[in-house]
This record gives C-alpha cells, sequence and structure tokens, in this order.
C-alpha cells in the first residue's frame, strides 16, 4: 500500500500531536500534512519544539498521543529492522553537516553508499558519487578535503551525502544557518533543485524567513504548542495575528 506516492498525496500525516517532557507541554495538538514533492517549512521560534516534531518523525522520540504517519507508517510502532527501513527514506541535513575532516569528499560520500548498500561495484560507486557530486555544483571538490572548502561547499556536501541514498523525504535543520546571504541563496535554490530532480517530500526547519519564501511552497507557523497558521508564504504573513505580525517583524531581514 506504501512507496509509491503519487504529487499531491500524504507522504507525511501529523494529527492531534502531543509531546510533553513533565510540566513542559511542548506539542499540543500539532496537525500537519506534506504531500509527494511538497517543501513544507516549518517556522517557530527557539525551543517551540520544531526538532522534537523532527525527532518523533524518524522515530528518535515517541509522541504522548495522537498519530504521526511517514510513508505510511505510524512511527511509534516502527523497531528494529522496520524503523532502519524507514530511516534509510529520510535524509537528514543536520545544521552542523559535520563531515569527516580526515576523508576527502568523494570518500565522505562513499562512506553511507558503502555502508547501506551491500554488492555494489566500483564503477557504481563511482557513478554515484560524481553524479549526486554534479548534482549539487561540486563534481571540482572531488579529491578535496572538508577544511579546503567554504561553509557553503561544506553545507553543499553534506546534502549530497544525504542525497546519495535516495531519500523519499529530506529534512533540513537550519539549512541556511551561520551562512552569508549570497550563500544562503545558494543553498536556497539547491533545495528548490532537489526537490525539482529528486522529486524529493521535504521538511525545512527555519527562522530564516528569505529561506521560507524562497523553498517553501507551503509554510507552517509553530506557536504555542500548534501550527497556529499554514499556507503560502503570502497567506501566513498577511495577517492581522499580533504573533505572526512581530516573528515577521522580528526576523526579516532582506
Ligand atoms: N529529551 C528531552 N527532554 C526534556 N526536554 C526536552 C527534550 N527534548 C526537547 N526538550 C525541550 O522541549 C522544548 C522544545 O525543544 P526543541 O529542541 O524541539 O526546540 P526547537 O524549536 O527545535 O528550538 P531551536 O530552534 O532552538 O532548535 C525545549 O524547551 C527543550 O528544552
Amino acid at each position: 500500500m506504501e512507496e509509491d506516492f503519487k504529487p499531491g498525496e500524504p507522504v507525511i500525516e501529523v494529527r492531534d500531536l502531543y509531546k510533553s517532557f513533565g510540566d513542559l507541554h511542548v506539542l499540543q495538538g500539532v496537525d500537519l500534512t506534506v504531500t509527494k514533492g511538497e517543501n513544507m517549512v516549518v517556522l517557530g521560534r527557539s525551543g517551540t519544539g520544531k526538532s522534537v516534531l523532527i525527532k518523533i518523525m524518524i522515530g528518535l522520540l515517541k509522541q504522548d498521543r495522537g498519530d504521526c504517519l511517514v510513508l505510511g507508517k505510524e512511527v511509534s510502532k516502527l523497531d528494529g529492522n522496520d524503523l532502519r527501513d524507514l530511516r534509510l527514506k529520510i535524509g537528514f541535513s543536520f545544521q552542523n553537516s559535520a563531515l569527516y575532516d580526515s576523508m576527502t569528499v568523494r570518500e565522505n560520500l562513499e562512506f553511507p553508499l558503502v555502508r547501506n548498500i551491500k554488492d555494489l561495484t566500483r564503477a557504481e560507486i563511482n557513478e554515484q558519487v560524481e553524479s549526486v557530486l554534479d548534482a549539487v555544483g561540486l563534481l571540482q571538490t572531488i579529491n578535496q578535503v572538508p577544511a579546503e572548502l567554504s561553509g557553503g561547499q561544506r553545507k553543499r556536501i553534506g546534502i549530497a551525502r544525504t542525497l546519495i541514498l535516495k531519500p523519499e523525504v529530506m529534512l533540513y535543520d537550519e539549512p541556511t544557518a551561520g551562512l552569508d546571504p549570497i550563500t544562503c541563496l545558494e543553498i536556497n535554490e539547491l533545495i528548490n533543485e532537489v526537490k525539482e530532480k529528486y522529486q524529493t517530500t521535504s521538511i525545512i526547519i527555519t527562522h530564516d524567513l528569505t529561506c521560507a519564501r524562497e523553498t517553501g511552497d507551503r509554510i507552517a507557523m509553530l506557536l504555542d504548542g500548534k501550527f497556529l497558521k499554514t499556507g503560502t508564504f503570502e497567506e501566513v504573513f498577511d495577517t492581522d495575528e499580533e504573533r505572526i505580525k512581530s516573528f515577521y517583524d522580528y526576523n526579516f531581514i532582506q
């Protein structure tokens, strides 16, 4: 019943999700649907529960109540090989893309491939590494080590390393944090290129409103444990709701 999702079909479905840590009620009835091929931006202040939501989606935390279906499976009910299989279909691009400093770009990209897919020939490995590097526009860096790359290039290689396993879902955690404005624009473009080229379904967690506007098909604004508003950038921010207006005024730069 799963796997073959068509554009517009829900790949991630979160319904009435609750999560507390003791007296700290982080998620209080979260609803979110992300459809095949969609870029969904999750916006919210620090500490609002964006990471907790993502951790529930990948089975690192369990919700107290509610549903979280990813690729048709209720994540909290999966364990062992089933959870591992699901995670292989999800690519995470973390804030610190954490490349291995002592390895070349080629070796960094080979690593997840060889570890997760058995019996690849040398030629297949080379072909996949080169193809994904080409997709992020950095084929020329193949023999360099991370210290020789700029922050933006490292971020791109981190995204390439995630893409090499051909994930169906991409989770970007603060993809533009710590980058200069021009590099931010390049990363925004890359996120959109990844969507076009790999037809991924993505969640992009960010505080960066330019990133949200440029990459988000829809934006979901997390406030006080719920998505206060979900819609296009214009739909979310064309509002009289004071909390959304103040988030916009405080964060918008360009
Ligand atoms: N395992 C945990 N145990 C206890 N509290 C937790 C745990 N994980 C998260 N929290 C708390 O839940 C709240 C939401 O945390 P979360 O990391 O999801 O925030 P965030 O929206 O991702 O913030 P940021 O933008 O700063 O990364 C915080 O108050 C955090 O301290």
